[in-house]
């Protein structure tokens, strides 16, 4: 997993315009935290009211996510929710809060949600990678200008979480 983490932030930094090294560098460097998560979302017999998880953004950098063979992953763009398709063996990589914030929006975290089945058990097993408590995050100075200013505040980690998990402004 950490080998995938590195090329993914190493292209994304390229992406960038930047050194393959400057994401990974500013998300704490091999200090960089991997959290596993395990989804389970048992049948339901309304899937047309209820949902697995609203829909939200990661407050990660990057979430790597390997889903059992029942679909419900959805992502927004363009006004629209679209079903993710089951790719069997793939791993479905999120960008996160934390590289939205970095790369000063020109990357965007995904908003995401899941559905639920009326028949068969949904399970997901997301990794999100992300900075250090005490790094501090804000958007990379290369990627900052008078005509280009930072969108986002510079602040350590744990304090973005805070504000996410308590339905803070940020
Ligand atoms: O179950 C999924 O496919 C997504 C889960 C998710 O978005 C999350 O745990 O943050
Ligand atoms: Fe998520």
């Amino acid at each position: 997993m950490l080998g995938v983490v590195d090329e993914v932030l190493a292209s994304l930094s390229l992406g960038l315009g930047l050194e393959e090294h400057v994401l990974k560098d500013a998300l704490g460097g091999e200090g960089l935290e991997l959290l596993l998560k395990i989804n389970y979302y048992p049948p339901c017999p309304r899937p047309d009211l209820a949902l697995g998880v609203v829909a939200h953004t990661d407050m990660s950098a990057i979430t790597m996510l390997v889903p059992n063979e029942v679909p419900g992953l959805q992502v927004f763009k363009d006004d629209h929710w679209f079903d993710t398709k089951y790719i069997p063996n793939a791993i479905v990589v999120h960008i996160g809060d934390q590289i939205e914030i970095l790369s000063n929006g020109k990357y965007k975290s995904v908003l995401h949600r899941t559905t639920v089945n009326k028949e068969k058990v949904r399970m997901s097993w997301p990794v999100f990678c992300s900075p250090p408590a005490e790094m501090v995050v804000g958007p990379l100075h290369q990627l900052v200008s008078d005509e280009s200013p930072a969108k986002y505040k510079t602040k350590k980690y744990k304090d973005y979480e805070y504000c996410k998990i308590n339905k803070l402004p940020q």
